[in-house]
Order: structure tokens, then sequence, then C-alpha cells
């Protein structure tokens, strides 16, 4: 039997990914319509602990759709991953009258989530993250946004290395997930790709690609690091160092994480907002919503949480034959 609900929370955790609003905007309005109470819970885990939310109602998620980071503000909570600080979760949950609760974050918040529902409280998560490092899913909300954002950026690097003869050596974020570099790394033409899947060597991946690329006329370089790799500085004073050629570091940073989203953003977060709601509506609970090729799908928690990704390898050599 269901248990019945009355009453559910949202809340955005871990790093802000755009589209996070479209999805709080689709869950909301859903629920609303479905005939549910609709709490907005503010700074991810740590609202939940200290009682940090409010009602929403069709207006709350007003002229949002198109706003980057997320209305509900998010943080990352350490005392959520203690048994204490889940016990006062609970408790909060009990105290405000929630019933079930939609997390909309990525792998670490999913594991609060379960952490939640093994103690009753009906859960579901959507992926929000820019990294795409969900395993049980082959698309995030941010990702694009990010992407294209990273791509703007490099295009206009490009503008300025080309001119001066330059490398620049590009750090773009990934937290262990070269998913943002490869894509952008083909998008932006760059002569190598550095991702933390693959473990990086000097001469094969940087000096051999420039040597081969300047038999052909080729002056200025792109390269894209993905953070943790390498450092980029000290990646471009390595190359400017052992070939002579004037080396520039950017690194992108929390650039990549603001902005409007993009139209995929938007409709694959209000598709994933909508998909939440119907789940906890329909009795199921405890579930992960994903992307499978362009339909939402949705995975038990713990099948979720156990699932592996990888990344397309044959992609890196797609761009290492082109970029030449
Ligand atoms: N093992 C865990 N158990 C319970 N809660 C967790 C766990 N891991 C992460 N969380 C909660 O989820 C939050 C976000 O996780 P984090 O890994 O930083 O981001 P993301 O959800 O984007 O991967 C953490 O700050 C913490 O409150
Ligand atoms: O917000 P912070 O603490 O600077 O975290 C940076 C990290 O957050 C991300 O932007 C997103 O990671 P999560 O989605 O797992 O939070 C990573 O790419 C990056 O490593
Ligand atoms: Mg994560």
């Amino acid at each position: 039997m269901a248990k019945e609900i009355k009453t559910i929370g949202v809340l955005t955790s871990g790093g802000d990914a755009p589209g996070m609003n479209a999805a709080v905007r689709a869950i909301v309005r859903t629920g609303i319509t479905k005939g549910y109470r609709m709490m907005g819970i503010q700074r991810g885990y740590n609202g939940l602990i200290n009682g940090e939310c409010y009602e929403m109602n069709v207006r709350s998620v007003s002229e949002i759709i198109h706003r980057g980071g997320t209305i509900l503000y998010t943080a990352r909570c350490l005392e959520f991953k203690t048994q204490a600080g889940q016990s006062k979760a609970l408790a909060r949950c009990k105290e405000l009258g929630i019933d079930a609760l939609v997390v909309i974050g990525g792998d670490g918040s999913f594991m609060g989530a379960r952490a939640l529902a093994n103690q009753g409280i009906p859960c579901i998560g959507i992926p929000g993250t820019i990294d795409n490092d969900i395993a049980c899913s082959e698309y995030t909300i941010g990702y694009d946004t990010a992407m294209n954002t990273a791509v703007e950026a490099i295009d206009k690097l490009r503008d300025t290395t080309q001119s001066h003869d330059r490398c620049s050596v590009v750090e773009v974020m990934g937290h262990h997930a070269g998913y943002i570099a490869l894509n952008v790394g083909i998008a932006t033409g760059a002569l190598a790709v550095l991702l933390p899947e693959r473990p990086f060597d000097f001469e094969r991946d940087i000096l051999a690609r420039m040597r081969q690329t300047q038999v052909t006329g080729k002056k200025h370089f792109i390269i894209i690091v993905s953070e943790g790799v390498i450092s980029a500085q000290e990646l471009a004073n390595q190359i400017q160092a052992t070939t002579g050629v004037d080396s520039r570091a950017t690194v992108l940073g929390h650039i990549q994480r603001g902005g409007s989203p993009t139209v995929r953003d938007r409709v694959n977060a209000s598709l994933m907002g909508y998909h939440a709601i119907d789940l906890l509506d329909k009795g199921i609970y405890n579930r992960v919503v994903a992307m499978s090729g362009d339909k939402i799908v949705d995975y038990d928690v713990n099948v979720a949480l156990s699932m592996h990704k990888t990344i397309d390898m044959d992609m890196l050599e797609v761009a290492n034959s082109i970029s030449i």
C-alpha cells in the first residue's frame, strides 16, 4: 500500500546547475496541479535540518525558467552525512508535515535521498549537475549549458591565441569526469584533450601532437584539460619550457556553472520535474529520474547508485584524428 502523500518538499543540493530552476518550476506546478501542497526547502540538506522552507504556489516559480542558479539556493551539508544529521532532517520532515521529497542534485545528493528513503520518507532524485557524471543517466541538467558556456569562452581565447602564435591551456570543470572536456575539446577543435579517465603522458598527449601539427604549418594550439589532471598553469609552464611556444593558462572555473539554461536543459529539466511528481502520484517511490536516449526513465535509487558509466574513448580518437 502506497503511503498517503499530502505535502511534497523540493530541494536543490550540491553544485548548482543551469536548468535547476526549470526543474523546480515543473515540480511545483505539476505537484500543485495534482493536488499536493508544495514546500520549497532552501540550501539543500542544510535547510532541511534547520527548517528553512516555505510553501510554494504556482506564482512562486514565475520568471525563473530562463534563470541560471537555483532560487532554492544550494549547499554542501557535512552534517547530513552523519546519522545525527539525518535524524534531525527526519524529525524536521515530521514537524513540517513533509511526506515526500524531490532532490535535484548529483550522486552525493542521491545518497542523502536514499538515507531518508530508508527512514520512510519517499524520495525521488533528479540529476542536476554540470558534470554529467550520474551513472544511470546519459544526461544531467546543466551539462549542455555548461558546455556551451565553455565553448563560447574558448572561441574567444582562440582569437587571441591565434593572433599571438601562442598555446592556450584551458581548464574546464568535471570532478573526476571528462564529459565536458571531451565534448568541448571536439567542439573547439582543440589539439589535445586531457581527461581524468586516461593517464596523462606529456610526450604522447602534448609534445608529439604539437610537433606533428607544427610540420604542417600550425603555430597556435588549444589544449583542454579537465580539472584534476594537471594544473593548467603548470602544464602551460611545461609546454613553454619544453617547446619555446609562448603559453598561457586559463581556468574557466565557476563561469561554467552560471548563465541562462539552453533549450535542451530547460526542456529536459521540465520533463524530469514532471516525471518525478508523476512517480510519487502513482505511488512509485525511491527512484532516480534519468535519460536514456531521448526518453525519460527511472531507476530504483539503490540500482542507480550502483551503476557505472564510462566515457566514450572512441570520441577521443575522433578528436585526435581531426585536430591535426
Ligand atoms: N554518503 C552520503 N550520505 C548522506 N548524504 C550525503 C552523502 N554524500 C553526500 N551527501 C549529501 O549530499 C550533498 C551534496 O553532495 P555532493 O557530492 O557535494 O554533490 P552532488 O550531489 O552534486 O554530487 C552533501 O553535501 C551531503 O549533504
Ligand atoms: O562549488 P565548488 O565547491 O567549487 O565545487 C566545484 C565542483 O563542482 C562541480 O562544478 C559540480 O560538481 P557536483 O555537481 O558534483 O556538485 C564540479 O565540476 C567541480 O569540481
Ligand atoms: Mg557529484
